[in-house]
């Protein structure tokens, strides 16, 4: 139910490091990581993280480190997440007075803070001990390792050998990770057998076009491997594109030297000569890039966007021309962006997208995984051959001058030619320890040294000194002093991997604790969509759709970055332009008609119809260090009078009762309030241009002129009292029973007594709960979902109606969150049978999801597309 509109930014710290649910942000992050829709992308086959994790050694993802592991690091290294971990006990070391003045300093301070800070951590053995691990290629964990790769081969082997292919795969894809890439190309074979085995894996497992890939994989780097040549001519014929596979096959045939060998190729070519003879070809191109498609296919922007200073948000952008709904608004590739670490062994590092089963690995360490070349060419950059020698030797020390002329020779500095990650590779393990916005920071600084060096100029770093907001000041003493600690460690680690080729200037360390606060400001979570079960049926276009399904995506957060331009745009609760992603891309584009010189505002996470007032300003101040001065936040709205809200105990008032107090002020203002704190004023609307529905719900603010308050649990229209703590009591339970229906594994066999008594709970609250409250929607949204799962459609379509008609009260009837909603609607009306319902309700989904996605829906949502099509044909077939 909860809406994956916004723009997320950049949740509380250590949530969004660490778990592995996440969202798009904001107050968003509360919903960590997931948030239900309900439609699906098409699925993997086999999820690169089955594979790795089915494999003893494969790398852990969660906020369980590698470096953990070690017997050698797991005394020092900092768990950012365990009270006793190194890095507390570094923190705890501090002495009282200098963390009292680090946590009362202002951003004036910095320079007098972190020096002291700095001074009294190079003194501390503990440090010095965290920092050498942090950075020691030779106690890193994240190191290529033959022995290990060889361990691992050896075990696929055994695995393949007893038929347990998956587990051969996970063990051939951690043997890839691990074995060294040599400049010199002396391994070459050895990788192009392994590349061959987990070909043959896959072959195995079905995974036809995954296996082509690695055959093109191995065939590149052993062009003379007569096994590569061979399985790429037997999934070829699996395609039947069997003159490839004639043509591989007689290459193999003139390379192979064993006499049984050459019979075997023989034999199966004699097979596919004669179905080649038989068989029209159907066949499949190979690729070894499944993103080959990361351009954009709309053109660029047209508006003209201009950065203006308001009064209360300080810059924020506004368009000199008049925007229609729909239209493109900004497209901006990050300035720098860091994969989070619940997505690190189940993502691509470059384009985020979910990794295959063929997945390739960094060339010079065993962290980044990627979908395909293209994704590990594009991360490794243009100039990495040039680092390849480096970071092969397992040498820290970054040839800098030699990088200068190299690269210097023929390339203006380009932040895209270099190698996102290059500072981090060859080993060391701090990458992968601290958390990931200290990550992106050090990718910040690492870029803009690099880009320094190239241009020839040798002055001192400091910092990139971005022009992007933060709030420093207004930062809680125990984030001030994380941030210290965090930038002291970055900045040791980023002067082991320059050594001498830097010089940093007095304020670098300053300018890092700043930068770190700018990220948490300004950073926005990039979020891809991840289908859930049953998610099959609507990319099949719902050719063998049976009824009772019941799909849904989740949005899930998979990284975190920087866009300078990006950051330019101020929140509202109502937002008039939506975020989304491609790639890595940042796509911004507006939902309604924008007036020229009017505020373009998207949502950083909380937004009306999804969070109340109170709930939306506390996520806000929390997570982003502001109250919002949006409109919506000076509003008095329906939404918020009756989102979380409770019905008037009189039988015909519509009036709404809540748990806030409302202070009806004299001069047309409402003060709205959860006890003492948290205090909003709002004015009251503008009756004329609202429906009944508000006045109805909250008749004495508008019909009195003087001051008073609205206690909680007394009627905002008639004053009546309800026992509000029992209401609250009996609603929770009622909506805990109907709430069992999701826990259920399946719904195939849903006891009837379960659906009876989650029918008597959604009476219950249809009696306590206000008929536009969320907690109303949310329990018609559970039971049509039950009843479309367990085939009563009539009853399903019942609920999902009247879930959709209160949303359309708490957001508004064009917001993406009705969209989806409707084409559950659509998904029920079709296995009814009700070809025109359906048709009407896509057509109304359709409509909104254009506006939100342009014509990047397809990419988005490819369901759309299939239930397009199914639609129509329902139609022409006459179901109606
Ligand atoms: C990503 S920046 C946006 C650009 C920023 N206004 C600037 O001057 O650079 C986010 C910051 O802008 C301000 N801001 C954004 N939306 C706001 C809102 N609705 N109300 C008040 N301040 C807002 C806050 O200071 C917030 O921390």
């Amino acid at each position: 139910m909860n809406e994956p509109t916004s723009l997320d930014r950049n949740p509380p710290r250590w949530r969004r490091l660490e778990t592995s649910a996440g969202d798009a942000g904001g107050s968003h992050a509360a919903a960590e990581g997931v948030e239900p829709l309900p439609l699906l992308a098409s699925p993997v086959a086999l999820p690169i993280s089955r594979l790795l994790r089915s494999c003893a050694l494969s790398r852990r993802t969660s906020s369980a480190e590698p470096w953990a592991q070690s017997p050698s690091a797991a005394c020092c290294c900092p768990q950012p997440t365990h009270s006793s971990s190194p890095m507390e006990r570094l923190k705890s070391a501090v002495p009282a007075e200098l963390r009292r003045a680090v946590g009362e300093g202002a951003a004036a301070d910095l320079p007098s803070t972190t020096s002291r800070l700095l001074a009294f951590l190079e003194a501390l053995p503990l440090f010095r001990q965290v920092i050498g691990e942090l950075t020691d290629t030779e106690l890193a964990l994240c190191r290529k390792d033959k022995g290990r790769a060889a361990e691992l081969k050896g075990k696929g082997n055994a695995c393949f050998s007893k038929r347990e292919f998956e587990q051969a795969l996970g063990f051939y894809s951690q043997a890839l990770r691990y074995f060294p890439i040599s400049p010199d190309g002396t391994d070459a074979s050895l990788i192009a057998t392994l590349y061959v085995n987990r070909a043959s894996t896959m072959h195995k497992l079905g995974l036809l076009e995954e296996c082509l890939r690695d055959c093109d994989r191995a065939i590149s780097v052993s062009p003379n491997y007569a096994k590569a040549w061979y399985r790429r001519g037997m999934v070829n014929a699996s395609f039947k594109n069997y003159s490839s596979s004639i043509h591989d096959l007689e290459v193999a045939l003139s390379m192979e030297v064993t006499s049984s060998g050459k019979s075997n190729i023989e034999q199966e070519l004699k097979l596919i000569l004669q179905k080649h003879q038989n068989v029209n070809e159907v066949g499949t191109s190979s690729s070894n890039c499944i993103n080959a498609d990361m351009q954009h296919t709309e053109q660029q922007p047209k508006v003209i966007l201009e950065c203006t200073s308001t009064p209360n948000k300080g810059r924020g952008m506004t368009s000199p021309n008049d925007i229609s709904p729909a239209s493109l608004i900004h497209a901006e590739d990050p300035l720098a962006v860091i994969i989070l670490k619940s997505c690190r062994d189940t993502h691509c590092h470059y384009c985020f997208s979910e990794a295959p089963a063929d997945v390739v690995f960094c060339t010079s360490c065993t962290i980044p995984i990627y979908c395909s070349n293209r994704c590990q060419e594009k991360a490794i950059g243009q100039m990495s051959c040039n680092q390849n020698t480096r970071l092969e030797s397992n040498n820290n020390v970054v040839d800098i001058a030699k990088l200068s002329v190299t690269s210097t020779k023929s390339k203006t500095p380009d932040s895209k030619q270099i190698a996102e990650h290059r500072h981090e590779c060859g080993g060391v393990h701090w990458a992968a320890v601290l958390p990931a916005d200290i990550v992106l920071a050090g990718r910040i600084m690492a870029q803009y040294i690099e880009k320094q060096l190239l241009a020839g100029k040798r002055s001192t770093i400091s910092g990139p000194n971005l022009d992007l907001v933060h709030h420093y000041d207004q930062d809680s003493s125990a984030s001030k002093f994380e941030s210290h600690i965090y930038a002291t460690v970055l900045l040791l680690c980023l002067q082991s991997y320059y050594k001498s080729g830097v010089t940093w200037a007095e304020d670098s360390l300053s300018q890092l604790v700043l930068l770190i606060c700018q990220i948490k400001v300004n950073s926005i979570a990039i979020v891809h969509m991840k289908s859930m079960d049953g998610g099959k049926v609507l990319t099949k276009g719902f050719s063998g759709f049976s009824g009772a399904f019941m799909c849904s995506v989740e949005q899930v957060r998979v990284a975190q970055a920087i866009y300078m331009s990006g950051s330019f745009f101020n929140h509202s609760c109502r937002p008039n332009i939506h975020a989304y992603f491609h790639s890595r891309t940042l796509i911004l584009r507006s939902t309604e008609y924008i007036k020229a010189g009017s505020p373009i505002e998207l949502s950083y996470g909380p937004q009306v119809g999804e969070m109340d007032l109170p709930e939306r300003q506390k996520s806000l101040r929390e997570n982003y260090y502001f109250s919002c001065g949006c409109s919506s936040c000076s509003v008095l709205s329906l939404s918020d009078l009756v989102m979380n809200s409770f019905c008037c105990p009189q039988s015909n008032c519509l009036g709404a009762v809540s748990e806030l107090i409302h202070h009806r002020h004299k001069e047309n203002f409402v003060h709205v309030s959860i006890g003492e704190s948290d205090v909003c004023t709002l004015s009251l609307p503008d009756v004329s241009k609202f429906d009944e529905d508000i006045v109805k719900v909250g008749k004495l603010f508008f019909k009195s002129d003087t001051m008073f308050n609205i206690d909680p649990g007394f009627c905002m229209s008639c004053r009546s009292q309800l026992d509000f703590s029992s209401a609250v009591a009996m609603s929770d339970r009622a909506t805990s029973k109907i709430n069992r229906l999701k826990e259920l594994p399946s719904l195939d066999n849903v006891p009837e007594v379960l659906v009876a008594e989650a029918l008597q709970s959604l009476e219950q609250i249809e009696k306590l709960r206000h008929p536009y409250s969320k907690a109303l929607a949310q329990a018609h949204d559970t039971i049509a979902e039950a009843f479309a799962k367990v085939g009563d459609q009539e009853q399903a379509r019942k609920h999902c109606e009247a879930s959709i008609k209160i949303l359309e009260k708490l957001y508004h009837p064009r917001h993406i969150t009705i969209a989806h909603e409707l084409i559950k609607l659509v998904s029920i009306e079709l296995s009814m049978g009700d070809g025109a319902s359906a048709a009407a309700a896509f057509a109304r989904a359709d409509a909104i999801f254009s506006l939100y996605y342009g014509p990047d829906v397809k990419r988005i949502l490819p369901y759309v597309d299939a239930l397009r099509r199914t639609v129509s044909e329902r139609v022409k077939r006459g179901w109606s």
